[in-house]
């Protein structure tokens, strides 16, 4: 899948929110997208999902996306943002899972023995299993999170979009969440702030800053401490040591 933005801008009360994005994403890889807060990221990704409308700006394998149906759009791409409309959703985990195959189904058609499979296949990657029966009313964050992944990956999307995915996660399944999407064969974007996960998973990193697309390449390249300095304000060194995630 190739992913192609064009001159995006985005402009609210005459405040550039995008400035002149443009973009090419290709491969089956995990691209995170980091800035300060405010920078932009959330926005740049609502429009690759279509939340805000994109016409003649975001092309996925040469097609404009506005103009795809959303049913082949969601086959597509599969989306994992901090606020979920399942969590108010009174349903067991495993029929969220199963929710992951709506783009697939017609009006009124059952699930089928691959709908089926494919549910158990993600409760097992994901260890779901003492979740399985439980109402999402009633999960903690970091338990949602990873029954949203797992119905991502229900959907066999060829682009998994992540939006802070992290945030609730303690170290262990932060570490997971990301050795997931690795095994995941499809196109992942991911926004993050940290900075460490980054450098430590994505193959390659995108830089923002005030709406603007400042750097595009692999995180190790990218992140020094000038960037440290310029895009994020802090002084800080970078050690270079690939066995360590916490350092003090
Ligand atoms: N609908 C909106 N109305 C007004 N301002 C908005 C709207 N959406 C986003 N913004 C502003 O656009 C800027 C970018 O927001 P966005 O959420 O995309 O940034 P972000 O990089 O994801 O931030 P964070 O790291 O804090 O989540 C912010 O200043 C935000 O307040």
């Amino acid at each position: 899948m190739i992913i192609q933005i064009k001159n995006l801008d985005y402009i609210i009360k005459d405040k550039k929110i995008l400035n002149n994005i443009n973009l090419s994403l290709e491969g089956k890889k995990i691209i995170g997208i980091l800035g300060p807060n405010g920078s932009g990221k959330t926005s740049l990704l609502k429009h690759i999902y279509r939340e805000i409308d994109t016409e003649g700006k975001i092309f996925v394998d040469g097609v404009d996306i506005s103009t795809i149906n959303s049913r082949k759009f969601f086959q597509k791409v599969s989306v994992l943002t901090q606020f979920q409309k399942e969590m108010d959703l009174n349903l067991r985990v495993e029929e969220v899972l199963l929710m992951g195959r709506y783009p697939y189904k017609k009006f009124f058609s059952s699930y089928d023995d691959q709908d089926y499979k494919l549910v158990d296949q993600a409760i097992k990657n994901l260890k779901l299993k003492d979740l399985r029966t439980r109402s999402v009313k009633n999960l903690s964050g970091g338990e949602f999170q990873r029954v949203m992944l797992a119905k991502a990956l229900v959907s066999q999307p060829q682009l998994i979009i992540l939006d802070e995915p992290t945030n609730h996660l303690d170290i262990k399944y932060k570490v997971e969440l990301m050795e997931t999407l690795k095994k995941f064969n499809a196109l992942c974007l991911i926004s993050l702030h940290d900075l460490e996960m980054a450098v430590k998973f994505c193959d390659e990193i995108i830089i923002l800053k005030e709406g603007k697309l400042i750097h595009q390449g692999q995180p190790k390249t990218i992140l020094t401490e000038e960037l440290l300095l310029e895009t994020f304000s802090i002084n800080y060194k970078i050690l270079r040591n690939p066995e360590f995630i916490i350092y003090y």
